[in-house]
């Protein structure tokens, strides 16, 4: 079994402490079916991918991804990004993926975090690779800017509603928990490059059936399947991750 890389640097005062949903990815990302899929799809011999986590939270699963890339990716030299609205999280990211690395002799490219929503900060066709590990619970619809904190609520000195609000965002999902996710598989066809994925976690009630055969009718061969999964059978708190990606190899 591949280490979690550590966040005990980390205050969860305002960052999404990992969790099983985190570590279903780790398991996912690590398991055989998909370094071969990956390490396929991304050849040894070919350019290495540019892997993008939105939501980066902690930091963990892209540390994890960073660390563990010769396994996964079938190579060394990746590059990885962060994306995340809450600064606090880009911050502590950073720092995550630094420690998971400092022993590695062939290091991945770091190219930070970025505060921006979801992939609006990307050129098209860029990424490779894209992890996302969404606000997933359902919850009242999300009004037009609940999804990014204003500058007047980061600088407030009201520092428990501020971290509140911050920790709101990294679970609150909008109606069926699925408003944040649309937006960003809306953005997946432009900001994939021609052999990019996508990993995407989603619960019970986000409707992982319902999301995946919409993803199929897509124009382009897109193919969407279930990966991973863990939690109790039949709650909503069941988890799985999808698999995105099109089916067309350059
Ligand atoms: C469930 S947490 C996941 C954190 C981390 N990736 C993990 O797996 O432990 C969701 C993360 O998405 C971030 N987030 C929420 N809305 C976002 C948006 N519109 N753009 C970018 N990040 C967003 C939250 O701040 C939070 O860090």
């Amino acid at each position: 079994m591949l280490p979690t890389p550590s966040t005990s640097h980390a205050s969860f005062d305002n960052i999404y402490e990992p969790a099983e949903d985190s570590y279903l990815l780790l398991d996912t990302l690590s398991s055989k079916a998909e370094s071969t899929f990956l390490t396929q799809r991304f050849h040894p011999t070919g350019p290495s991918p540019l892997i993008l986590e939105v939501g980066v939270g902690s930091g963990v699963v892209l540390a994890f991804a960073a660390a563990n890339a010769k396994v996964i990716f079938g190579h060394s030299d990746v590059a990885v990004l962060g994306v995340d609205v809450n600064p606090f999280a880009a911050k502590t990211a950073v720092q995550t993926i630094a420690i998971a690395l400092k022993d590695l002799k062939v290091k991945p490219i770091t190219l930070g975090a970025v505060l921006a929503d979801l992939t609006s900060s990307l050129r098209p066709g860029e990424v490779d690779v894209l992890i996302f590990n969404p606000p997933y619970v359902p919850t009242e619809p999300l009004s037009a800017t609940s999804s990014i904190p204003s500058e007047a609520m980061l600088d407030s000195h009201a520092t428990f509603e501020r971290d509140s609000k911050l920790l709101e965002l990294s679970y609150a999902g909008g109606v069926n928990g699925m408003e944040t996710t649309n937006r960003l598989l809306e953005q997946l066809p432009d900001v994939l490059s021609e052999r990019g994925v996508a990993y995407v976690l989603l619960c019970a009630q986000n409707k992982p059936e319902d999301v995946k055969a919409s993803i199929r009718q897509w124009p382009g061969s897109w193919k969407a399947e279930t990966v991973g999964s863990s939690g109790k059978t039949a709650s909503w708190e069941k988890l799985c991750v999808l698999r995105i990606w099109r089916d067309v190899v350059p």
